[in-house]
This record gives C-alpha cells, structure tokens and sequence, in this order.
C-alpha cells in the first residue's frame, strides 16, 4: 500500500469556494513548499523538500530520472498529499487542504508532457473551451463571445504564434504547435503559476527555441516552474535566473545555470553522466 494519499479529482461539492480568496503574494513569493516528505511503501519520493518561488519568476527545476521532480508538481496540483510538510500557494492558501479542481480555480495550471488538445476543434475553439468564465455560464462552441473574450482569444493565438492556423483543426498542427495550443489553452484560464514538465520534448530546434521566447515573454505576468531535462534549453531560458536541481527528492542545489553546472555535486549526480 502507498502511504502517498491520491485524491480524488471528481465530483467536489465545494469547487471553488475555499480557493475563490485571491492568493496573497505581497512578500514576493507565489509558491512556498517547506519540509514536504512522500514516501511510497517506506520510499521518499520527496524527501523534507523545501523551495520556494517568486511571483513573475521563470525557474527551471532539472535533476535525475527519480529525483522527485514529477512527485514535487503532484504534491502542487493536490494529485499527492504529502505525509509531512508545508505547501503555500502565496502566503494564504494551503494546498494541502485542497482538492485538485480547487487548486486549479486558485491559479495554478499544469501543463503534462504529452499535449491533450481537442483534435477535432480548430484552434480558436479549443482556446474558446478553455476561456475560464464564471462557473453558471460554461462556453459553449460557437456562443456569442464578448468583446473582451475575443480580444483574450486573439491576444493568446498571437502569444502562442497560432494566429495564421487560428481556424485549423487542432489534430493538423505539428506537435510544437499542439504544445503552444496546450499552453495557451492554460493561459486561458488566467493562471498565476503555470507548471510546465518538459515542454520541448518531441520539437523541432525552430520550435524549441519559440518555446524559449514564449517562455520568457510569460515570466512576469505569471509565475512559471519548467521541469525539463534538455540542459541546452535550460541554458537558452534561465539567463540570470535560478534553476534548482532536485535528487532524492531534495534540493541539492539552486543559483544560475552557469553557478550548477559548475557544482561539483552536481556534476557527480546528474550533468557528468
Ligand atoms: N506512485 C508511486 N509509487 C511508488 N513509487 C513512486 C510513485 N511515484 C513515484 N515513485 C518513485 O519516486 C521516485 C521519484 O519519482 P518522480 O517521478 O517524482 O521522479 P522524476 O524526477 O520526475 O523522474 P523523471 O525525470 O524520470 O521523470 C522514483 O524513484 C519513483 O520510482
């Protein structure tokens, strides 16, 4: 038996009542996880993992095949509780306590390595699906959009550099562009954390590099955590910024690229082999 607790995405009574308070970041810090342990059958997925990310921040998180990365986005999302530990959602909302769907409405989008577009829907449709509403008005294809609702359509497709393919069935893009539809379809949600695991698997050298310019014109206006093995791409996207290296499910080091690539640790671990 796990001793990992996976919850229950479905039917929730309580949607978006406890995560409808706007999360409080007036320290600068969108996301705080404090000694957060997993253990799966007596193993630590995680182990006292404690990191913390600024609002606006773009922060690459890399580290070996079983260093916890995926466990660390499951205990974000509420897809695993952890057995120990402490995680914030700004200073005031404990996602602990709350449900996937509920930390969904709070702010935080996931986007998983393999992209889930609706094939069949053209482009603007799938982003029309995802606009986030009020919860008594769901969107419904073709509906009358307002104003401001095609104007953050059209933002988006421009953002995700899919405005020439805007009518075209999402099943005939390329997997980059499917990948840009997936986050602009996130980004219709309004995120303020967007969690990103891998996001260039799988693309061309032209579309990964999109995806680093896409990237970094996101950092700032959210909050964004990139799991991603791809050590040129890491390099491409984090500038000055942090990237923090997970293994045995803590952190073994965090500061520029150009200051882990030089830790000795590091290299032993992960970017020697
Ligand atoms: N549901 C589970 N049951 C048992 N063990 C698990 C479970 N999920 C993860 N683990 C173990 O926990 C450790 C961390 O796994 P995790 O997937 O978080 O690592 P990761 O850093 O994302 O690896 P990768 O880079 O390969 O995706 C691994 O040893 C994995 O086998």
């Amino acid at each position: 038996m796990r001793a990992a607790i996976e919850r229950d995405a479905g039917n929730d009574a309580s949607y978006g009542h406890v995560a409808s308070r706007d999360v409080d970041t007036r320290h600068g810090v969108i996301l705080y996880l404090d000694g957060i342990t997993v253990s799966f059958d007596g193993f630590k997925a995680l182990n006292n993992l404690t990191l913390d990310i600024g609002v606006g921040e773009l922060r690459c998180i890399i580290g070996p095949n079983g260093a916890g990365k995926t466990t660390m986005m499951d205990v974000i999302t509420g897809k695993t509780a952890p057995s120990s530990g402490t995680a914030y959602f700004g200073q005031n909302i404990d996602l602990t306590t709350l449900s996937e769907t509920q930390i969904a409405h709070a702010g935080i989008g996931r986007k998983f390595q393999r992209p889930t577009v609706f094939e069949n829907h053209s482009v603007i449709e799938n982003l029309e699906l995802a606009m986030k509403t009020d919860k008594r008005v769901r969107p419904t294809l073709f509906s009358r959009l307002t104003g401001a609702q095609a104007d953050a359509i059209g933002q988006t497709l421009a953002l995700i550099r899919l405005t020439p393919e805007a009518w075209r069935p999402a099943g005939l893009l390329s997997h980059g562009q499917k990948q840009w539809l997936e986050i602009g379809m996130l980004l219709m949600q309004e995120p303020k954390l967007l969690l990103l695991d891998e996001p260039v698997a799988g693309m061309t050298d032209a579309e990964t590099e999109r995806t680093g310019e896409l990237l970094n014109e996101l950092k700032g206006r959210h909050s964004l955590m990139v799991v991603e093995h791809d050590m040129d791409f890491v390099a491409s996207i984090a500038g000055q910024g942090k990237v923090t290296v997970l293994h045995e499910g803590a952190v073994l080091a965090e500061g520029t690229m150009a200051a882990v690539q030089a830790d000795q640790r590091v290299i032993e671990v992960y970017l020697g082999r």
